[in-house]
């Protein structure tokens, strides 16, 4: 069976390279933007090109495998995580920035089996940068191993997240005050690339030492998670508990340090889980 991942793994990168090109080539052009949940959550003609080709390909390569992705589910599919492999793909993560042309995209696809990522590929298109990571494997960027920083002290770090697509008053709140905690730690600085697959990719390449959001989705940081993982950090729930990836809360670090330092700080609230059922008109 590994063999069957690593040749699933292969045919990942191929695919995301793909994809990669597809982006690149649409920011050329204009986009038309279209809006789903809110006014903020935004999606393209690309973003939608760009999961077909993937879940196309993939099922002409692996009939049997199943698929979470992001337009999908957009579109009325099931968000279920079962024992099945399961590919898990944000077509474009960063669509925001896709539609401003702000230099952060990035395609993501993760690979679970049994309700664990086997591998996890993050293709920042517009820096041309491919992370990789295969359970028990490591971590890559274009071939290259990547380590998470070794900085323990959290008043020496630098911390990624981002404000959301939320807008309801509450949350927001929720989410300024954890930033404001977070700050007075306090910590060297806040960042956020604006998608979630390059905020944990950041943290994988020790350029940040951890990256929180509640929120995020399961397409956003499934690959990240394994990425993050494998380079040698630790993932873990916005409370200090055990990371589920259907929550929607995350948060990844270079240590458990860090991390449970971040905890006390972070003013929890839990957004609808991924695998909730639809709610009744
Ligand atoms: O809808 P998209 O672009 O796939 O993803 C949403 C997202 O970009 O928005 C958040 C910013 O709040 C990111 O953390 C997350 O990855
Ligand atoms: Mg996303
Ligand atoms: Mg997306």
């Amino acid at each position: 069976m590994a063999d069957d991942w690593q040749n699933a793994m292969d045919h990942a990168v191929a695919l995301a390279r793909r994809a990669g090109e597809v982006v690149r080539e649409a920011l050329q052009h204009d986009r038309k933007v279209m809006t789903k949940s809110c006014s903020v959550d935004l999606v393209t003609q690309t973003d939608q090109k760009v999961e077909t080709l993937i879940i196309q390909s993939v099922k002409e390569k692996f009939p049997t495998h199943r698929f979470i992705g992001e337009e999908s589910v957009a579109a009325g599919e099931v968000c279920v995580l079962t024992d099945s492999p399961t590919w898990i793909i944000d077509p474009i993560d960063g669509t925001t920035n896709f539609v401003h042309a702000f230099p952060f995209v990035a395609v993501s696809i993760g690979f679970s089996v049994n309700k664990q990522m086997q591998f996890g590929v993050v293709y920042s298109c517009l820096e041309d940068k491919m992370y990789t990571a295969r359970r028990g494997n490591g971590a890559f960027c274009n071939g290259e191993p990547l380590q998470v920083s070794q900085q323990e002290d959290v008043k020496q770090s630098m911390i990624a997240t981002e404000f959301g697509s939320s807008r309801d008053p509450e949350v927001v709140d929720k989410i300024f005050s954890s930033l404001r905690n977070i700050l007075c730690i306090p910590v060297h600085g806040v960042r956020g690339a604006g998608t979630a697959a390059v905020n944990m990719c950041l943290v994988a390449s020790g350029c940040v030492e951890a990256y929180y959001e509640m929120g995020i989705h399961v397409w956003d940081v499934a690959a990240g998670s394994l990425i993050v993982s494998e380079a040698g950090g630790v993932l873990m729930d916005v409370d200090g508990g055990e990371l589920d990836l259907m929550s929607r809360r995350i948060v990844a670090a270079n240590s458990r340090t860090v991390a449970e330092r971040l905890v006390i700080e972070i003013d929890a609230f839990s957004p609808p889980r991924d695998d909730a059922p639809p709610l009744k008109p």
